[in-house]
């Protein structure tokens, strides 16, 4: 007699163990059985079986839970940590369009920079305004406001605005922002606005919320300052001084909201989202008097805030609905720049040898701490080392992506993208790949742009997103970071206090392009005016 295989061990065991159950264990058992069977079959069927029957749709990421009602928020999904997850920074990889499903929406993922250029260029089957207008609307504009904005046509000659194809005003309203921004006088005029603005802030006595040192010195968080001085410029160059007259802490209030706006994005509950919610209330609350005031008595302001405000009257859009919008085109205008200048400085600090090559070619653009050749700070040939850690900065730290709704079916690197779902081009997929920027990407290393200039040029550089959605204020905000970052090292020396390390970017709170950083990795500096 031989003994028994373990498939006849596990049957006897499972029936001595089936003997020894109550009625309720076994149908608890049994349930159990039936629920895991179906899992697994379910599981099997979507990720294993229809890719073999649709063999031209991108592979699905499998997931565990089949269930489509897990709607805490049904539009956006947790890009960031899916993208952080699955980077592919090796060399060599099949790059091939991927999906996964979150919250019951699907998401094709495109990390090839030939698909994202096909996406950029198909605006027949791709849309992004559900996005723009789902974002609008959770930032709390009225119905009416909605409707008022996105679903009344506009007449022709309804606004001082071109408007040939009788486009609503919230879509009016982008054009205009699109021509204020456009490379030319308008552009000129607010970079002009923002110059004055950071002459006026970068002294030593006018450095808001520091620990003075000395007459010479104060001491600061580098991340609140950056975010002080560049989202005050950006204010003044919008809505000149009258704003910061009407609530001189709007800045700080903004800075608040802004750090917790992915809140919105995600759509958290209210209750969850108090702080957020407070900050947001407050500052529509400040724009919604300055809106009040009559435009006489503003002080200057760009010409598209002064349009924009005309065209939402015409359309009978409220104080409160225009306020509201103005706050999503306010963090639109700040909210990278001011990460953008604190990660090229954080950079420049832990590399000091940078700092020399910088002040060195950037000296003819000074003179005693003054700004006087703007244009100069951008010109390649004269400042190539700036120009390398303008690009390899944001290389380093966009977690930006372009998004897309497929409104019928679509071919994009080959694959089928269906109707009715999402496409996703994260920019920190591209950052990342090997194939594009050799070893070790998630170093800083402004030496790739040095010795292979038209990496910046690829497609696998997007921190502007492309396509119709292409950042508009992408020279603005060039100009403007170059120009801030190479002021303060002309006028201060900067110091790190104590023996911080280099911060850790936030990879995993979702933002609209520069990463920012958590609360512990950040990080003061001593700033002490240089001698002229
Ligand atoms: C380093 C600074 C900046 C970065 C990294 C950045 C990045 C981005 C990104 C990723 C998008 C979305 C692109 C897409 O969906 O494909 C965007 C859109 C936009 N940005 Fe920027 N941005 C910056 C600065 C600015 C500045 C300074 C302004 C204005 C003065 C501005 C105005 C806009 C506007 C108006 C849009 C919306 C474009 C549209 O859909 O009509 N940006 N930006």
């Amino acid at each position: 007699m031989h003994s028994p295989g373990v498939a006849q061990r596990l049957a006897l065991g499972l029936m001595d163990t089936f003997q020894s159950m109550n009625e309720f264990q076994v149908l608890v058992f049994c349930g159990t059985v039936v629920l895991l069977a179906a899992w697994a079959a379910w599981w099997y069927t979507k990720f294993k079986f229809m890719p073999i029957q649709h063999p031209r749709e991108p592979n699905e990421m499998p997931y565990l839970i089949p269930s489509k009602a897990q709607s805490v928020q049904r539009e956006y999904p947790s890009w960031w940590s899916v993208a952080n997850m699955i980077h592919r920074n090796s060399v060599g990889v099949d790059k091939s369009p991927f999906a996964f499903t979150i919250f019951g929406t699907k998401f094709y993922v495109i990390s090839d920079p030939k698909h994202a250029k096909e996406v950029d260029k198909n605006n027949g089957t791709l849309s992004f305004d559900e996005f723009i207008f789902d974002f609008v609307k959770s930032t709390g504009v009225s119905d009416e406001g909605m409707q008022a904005c996105y679903f009344k046509k506009l007449p022709e000659h309804g606004v001082d605005f071109p408007n040939p194809s009788e486009d609503p005003i919230g879509v009016l309203v982008r054009h205009m922002h699109v021509h204020q921004l456009h490379p030319g006088d308008n552009q000129k005029n607010v970079e002009k606005r923002f110059l004055h603005s950071f002459d006026r802030d970068l002294q030593i006595d006018r450095i808001r919320n520091s620990t003075v040192i000395s007459n010479d010195a104060v001491e600061i968080s580098l991340y609140k300052w950056c975010g002080d001085f560049f989202t005050r410029a950006g204010e003044y160059a919008y809505f000149g001084d009258t704003l910061a007259g009407i609530d001189d802490k709007f800045s700080d209030m903004f800075y608040i909201f802004d750090e917790l706006s992915w809140q919105i994005t995600y759509k958290i509950p209210g209750i969850f989202a108090g702080e957020m919610k407070a900050a947001h209330a407050h500052l529509c609350q400040s724009l919604k008097l300055y809106f009040q005031t009559r435009q006489s008595e503003r002080g200057e302001q760009a010409w598209f805030t002064n349009a924009a405000e005309k065209g939402l009257r015409s359309v009978g859009v409220t104080d409160e609905d225009i306020a509201t919008l103005f706050l999503t085109i306010y963090l639109t205008i700040n909210t990278n720049t001011r990460r953008a200048a604190f990660w090229m400085l954080t950079f420049l600090l832990y590399n000091p040898h940078l700092i020399e090559a910088v002040l060195g070619e950037t000296k003819a653009a000074f003179d005693a701490g003054k700004l006087i050749d703007p244009a100069y700070l951008s010109n390649h040939e004269l400042c190539p080392q700036l120009e390398s850690i303008w690009l390899e900065t944001l290389r380093a730290t966009s977690t930006g992506a372009s998004v897309r709704c497929v409104n019928k079916d679509t071919i994009i690197g080959g694959r089928l993208l269906r109707q009715g779902n999402k496409i996703l081009i994260p920019s920190r997929l591209l950052h990342l790949d090997g194939d594009a920027w050799g070893k070790s990407t998630r170093e800083f290393r402004p030496k790739r742009f040095l010795s292979k200039k038209n990496s910046a040029r690829g497609g696998s550089w997007r921190p502007f997103g492309g396509g119709s959605t292409l950042c508009t204020g992408r020279f603005v905000a060039e100009h403007m970071i170059k120009a801030c970052v190479t002021m303060i090292l002309h006028r201060f020396h900067l110091q790190i206090v104590g023996d911080a390390a280099l911060p850790m970017g936030d990879e995993c709170t979702p933002g609209l392009g520069i990463m920012g950083i958590t609360q512990d990795e950040d990080f003061k500096v001593r700033i002490t005016k240089r001698a002229l």
